[in-house]
């Protein structure tokens, strides 16, 4: 019987395919490039579940432990980056309790955001759709590259929902508050031209060269002195602060939590997997909003 795929992988990225010769940054042919892939494709396009999350924070504190790391390119196996919460966990959320709810997302965001963490600059390489705690997760690397046929979303919105993953602080940071109001309020898919030209990211590319135009970004900063890239990353980090993504992260699980209950959330996500235009009630939001 074949091996089960682990939902989060990582291998090592070869010198030349990373712009460096054979050697690598240590001669002895580690380029310093590390690729994780998430990979829970069955059916599901990379969508997030507790078992990712929990996969996630295992590679996660494997890396922080890899004396060679230098830069991390994170991308989605198969045709998705990543559809984000998986339907069964959203599913789990609306029938669960709000204090459990709150519990529960609190630890599935912030381990995802955990990306922002890892001691050396991270890379999201954007395959094919991002969306929801999807579109989060690539929000949370330092830089996003696309493939011309990437469809990118903030779609909470469209499912009755607030955002999570720290979006309303990540993504004005990132771009401008006009650009979150944009997409946060509209839900809108958007093409990675859009992406590009609302700075959400560095660069588009065929699909086929995405990986590596990503692994040749992460290489050329391998080759930099790893302690000024470091610092030069703690600092660039610093001008939004972990507390501040984490506490956004939190503010928003609690939200996020009682909105799971509302009859919206039923709508919107009913439409979603039914490919349906909502019908959304009249406001009936929570007193804690
Ligand atoms: C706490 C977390 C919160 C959040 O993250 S909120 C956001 C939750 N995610 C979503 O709402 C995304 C829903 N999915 C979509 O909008 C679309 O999909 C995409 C834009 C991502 C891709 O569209 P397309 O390329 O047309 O593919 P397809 O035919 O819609 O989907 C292919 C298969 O993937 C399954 N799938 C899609 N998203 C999810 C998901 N989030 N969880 C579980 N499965 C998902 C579908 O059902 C279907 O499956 P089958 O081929 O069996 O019909």
């Amino acid at each position: 019987m074949a091996a089960k795929q682990p939902l989060i992988s990582v291998e090592p990225v070869p010198p030349l395919a990373c712009g460096q010769d054979a050697g690598g940054v240590t001669g002895d042919g580690d380029s310093g490039v590390r690729l994780l892939r998430l990979n829970n494709t069955q059916g599901s396009l990379n969508s997030l579940t507790l078992d990712m999350a929990a996969a996630f924070k295992e590679v996660a504190d494997q890396l922080v432990l890899d004396q060679g790391l230098r830069a991390l390119v994170i991308t989605g196996e198969g045709r998705a980056f990543s559809a984000g919460g998986d339907f069964g966990f959203i599913e789990d959320r609306i029938q669960g309790e709000v204090e459990d709810n709150f519990r529960v997302l609190s630890g599935f965001y912030t381990t995802f955001l955990a990306l922002r963490k890892l001691p050396v600059p991270t890379i999201a390489a954007i395959n094919g759709p991002a969306v929801g705690g999807g579109m989060g997760l690539a929000m949370a690397a330092d830089m996003r590259i696309a493939a011309s046929t990437a469809k990118l979303s903030f779609n909470s919105v469209k499912l009755g929902l607030t955002p999570g993953m720290a979006s309303t602080c990540v993504l004005p940071a990132a771009t401008s508050h006009q650009v979150a109001c944009r997409l946060l309020l509209t839900g809108d898919l958007i093409t990675a031209q859009e992406a590009l030209e609302l700075g959400l990211v560095l660069q588009v590319t065929e699909p086929d060269k995405l990986l590596g135009a990503a692994q040749q970004l992460a290489g050329r900063i391998a080759t930099a002195s790893p302690s000024a890239v470091a610092t030069t990353l703690r600092m660039l980090r610093g001008r939004l602060p972990w507390e501040q993504l984490e506490g956004a992260a939190l503010e928003e699980a609690r939200l996020q939590a009682t909105f799971f209950k509302q009859p919206d959330c039923r709508e919107g996500v009913d439409s979603v997997k039914g490919k349906r235009p909502a019908r959304f009630g009249p406001i009936e939001r929570p007193a804690t909003t």
